[in-house]
């Protein structure tokens, strides 16, 4: 696999990749209930970091991130990525957002599984309008470790090749923010290790990637730890202990 080679696409970065939420309360109402996933949250990311959202369940970690990501809309306060603000935005400015500027991994891959790898990819960069979309696709592949794997489908690949094909697709957007949910949840310790390993290649070069867990063990190699706790940060610096390499972890 290739180290930390730039893979975010110049012209989406130019704005930056700083992330910013001022205030920000989530609430939902379930019948005559009220359930408050985000009380009051103050948030400020620096561009280029490598970020772990650690909390228990309930915590409000995905709202977190599906608010950041503009898949969900905030009931107070202002979010904004890179500069644009996604609590003011229509919705056709948050598609924009979603497109050009985000990109998303899931805990359970979510791979087309009628797709070929190769294909899923370069619907990564289909979305986010690249024109040279299939090229990209088989470098980003490669650059994941995955060259010769282009023509399998997801059934064919063992857990772990299937989650780098889906950072594989995130990446080949080209997109500057990389949002994380449980990405290793899935997966052995060998593997989730490998997995945390790319991501922060990822950060090394020059994207901000968020790592939602609730395993305290990943949280030691971030630059920076943010816990949750019933919807409010209450904990927010470097890891304790100071940050670890990833080859010391275990779970
Ligand atoms: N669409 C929704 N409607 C109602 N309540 C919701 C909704 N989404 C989340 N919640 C509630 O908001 C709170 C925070 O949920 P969230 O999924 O953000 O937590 P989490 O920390 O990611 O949990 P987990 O680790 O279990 O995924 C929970 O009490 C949850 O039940």
């Amino acid at each position: 696999m290739s180290s930390a080679q730039p893979v975010v696409d110049a012209s989406r970065s130019a704005q930056g990749t700083r992330i910013d939420l001022d205030g920000v309360s989530r609430r939902y109402r379930v019948g005559d209930v009220t359930v408050t996933a985000l009380e009051q949250v103050d948030l400020h990311v620096d561009e280029a970091a490598f970020v772990v959202i650690l909390g228990p369940s309930g915590s409000g970690k995905t709202t977190l991130l599906n608010l950041i990501g503009a898949l969900d809309v905030a009931s107070e306060g202002r979010v904004r990525v890179a500069g644009q603000d996604i609590t003011a935005a229509s919705s056709t400015g948050r598609a924009r957002l979603r497109r050009h500027t985000v990109s998303f991994i899931f805990q359970s891959f979510n791979l087309f599984p009628g797709l070929t790898a190769l294909e899923n990819v370069q619907f990564g960069a289909d979305v986010a309008g690249r024109a040279d979309a299939r090229e990209v696709a088989a470098e980003t592949l490669a650059q994941v470790g995955l060259a010769g794997r282009e023509n399998h489908f997801a059934h064919q690949l063992s857990g772990g090749e299937q989650q780098r094909v889906a950072i594989a697709r995130a990446l080949a957007t080209g997109n500057p923010v990389l949002l994380a949910d449980e990405p290793t949840g899935e997966l052995d310790f060998r593997t989730g290790v490998a997995i945390l390993e790319l991501l922060q290649q990822q950060a090394a070069a020059g994207m901000t990637v968020l790592v939602v867990t609730h395993n305290r063990e990943i949280a030691r190699v971030a630059d920076r730890v943010i816990e949750l706790s019933s919807g409010h940060i209450v904990g927010d610096g470097p890891p304790a202990g100071g940050r670890a390499p990833v080859s010391e972890l275990h779970w």
